[in-house]
């Protein structure tokens, strides 16, 4: 939503693709759409693992580029749901290539991985040399299953293809599923909420990225994406294979993302503190960002406060005070 909205802005002609599938309340999906909808973008309703429709999109519009931000995300629901992380990160993105791969002229893609990618790294700051052979979770898997997946297309069709990390993003019309959101939720409902702690009883930590640093960082890397060169390995002058990291400055522990919303919402928590549960977390992540600023001059501007600050005026706004986070939907 965010990135479309953002290249529409500046002149640019988008149309969109999602299932809108029920992995979170569709109606918040659809709300988003009628939004986009409004700028005059145009969304069509499928599935990337559709090869027909994909291929009759990409002969009606000749796409110059390709934001692939569709998959199935949320670490922990991957134990809960394996096959929907196999369906659409792995068969639906190859869908996705097979098609960009014939399309007439090949696209640029740019697309979404994850920070989960480092898995049980340590060493902190997360540098896209540093090893991501360890995940600790299916989703994180799938994500590096499409770092080396889209690296074959890159190599075999020159595909164009620029990976993303992103590292935790939040704000304003954002997933319901993330702590940041469902804690928003609970604490207004005068819920109890789950704060989960790392082994030694320490606080687990998150490099918080605010969607607007994000979508920067999209057109960033949208804007300095060389053509396809349709040819791989084969001929002088590679197709262009990237990764970068999106994130932001300093990482924020999550007692304290919790602290900040109870100051926003002027609501005290009721804070369960538990052990991370084995189910695919990592006590920390925190973003190298130097060579995203480098290449396309990426630099987060919106601390955590500032970009909670926001999104709870948002959602306020948009569910309602006293909302149990279903009302407007
Ligand atoms: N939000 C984060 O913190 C974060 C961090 C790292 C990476 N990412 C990645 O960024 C991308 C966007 O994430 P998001 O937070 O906006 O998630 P999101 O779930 O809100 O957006 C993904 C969209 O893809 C659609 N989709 C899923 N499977 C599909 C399929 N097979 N065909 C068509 N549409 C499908 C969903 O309906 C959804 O609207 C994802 O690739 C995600 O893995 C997100
Ligand atoms: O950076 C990324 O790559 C990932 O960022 C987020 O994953 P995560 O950081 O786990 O985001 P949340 O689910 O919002 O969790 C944030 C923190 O809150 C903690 N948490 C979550 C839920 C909860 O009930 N309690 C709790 O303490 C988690 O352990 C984590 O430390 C997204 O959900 C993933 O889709 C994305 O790929």
């Amino acid at each position: 939503m965010h990135v479309s909205l953002a290249l529409k802005k500046r002149g640019d002609g988008v149309v969109g693709l999602d299932n809108f599938n029920n992995y979170y309340d569709p109606s918040l999906k659809r709300a988003r759409r009628k939004v986009v909808e409004s700028h005059g973008i145009f969304i069509v309703e499928g599935d990337i693992n559709d090869a027909a429709l994909l291929s009759k999109l990409f002969h009606m519009i000749s796409f110059t580029h390709v934001m692939h931000l569709a998959a199935q995300a949320g670490v922990r629901y991957a134990m809960k749901n394996p096959s929907s992380y196999v369906h659409s990160n792995i068969a639906g993105l190859v869908t996705l290539l097979e098609t960009c791969k014939s399309a007439e002229p090949q696209p640029a893609i740019v697309w979404a991985s994850s920070s989960s990618v480092y898995g049980l790294n340590t060493k902190v700051p997360f540098s896209e040399l540093d090893r991501t052979d360890r995940p600790a979770s299916l989703y994180a898997a799938t994500k590096k299953a499409g770092e080396e997946i889209t690296h074959t297309y890159n190599h075999i069709y020159g595909l164009s293809i620029t990976g993303l990390r992103f590292f935790t993003v939040y704000g304003p019309w954002g997933r319901p599923d993330m702590a940041y959101f469902s804690f928003t939720r609970d604490i207004l409902a005068g819920k109890p909420i789950t704060v989960y702690q790392g082994p030694k009883q320490i606080d687990l930590a998150r490099d918080f990225t605010y969607i607007d640093d994000i979508v920067k960082g999209c057109l960033g890397s949208l804007d300095t994406a060389k053509k396809s060169t349709g040819s791989g390995g084969k001929k002088k002058g590679h197709a262009q294979y990237r990764i970068f990291n999106l994130g932001n400055t300093s990482p924020v522990t999550v007692p304290n993302l919790v602290s900040i919303l109870e100051k926003l919402l002027k609501v005290k928590a009721k804070v369960n503190i538990v052990a991370m549960p084995g189910n695919g977390d990592v006590p920390f992540t925190h973003a190298n960002i130097s060579l995203a600023h480098k290449e396309f001059g990426y630099q987060p501007t919106t601390d955590l406060h500032a970009g909670l600050k926001k999104f709870v005026r948002w959602y306020l706004n948009f569910y309602g005070a006293s909302a149990d986070g279903v009302s407007r939907l």
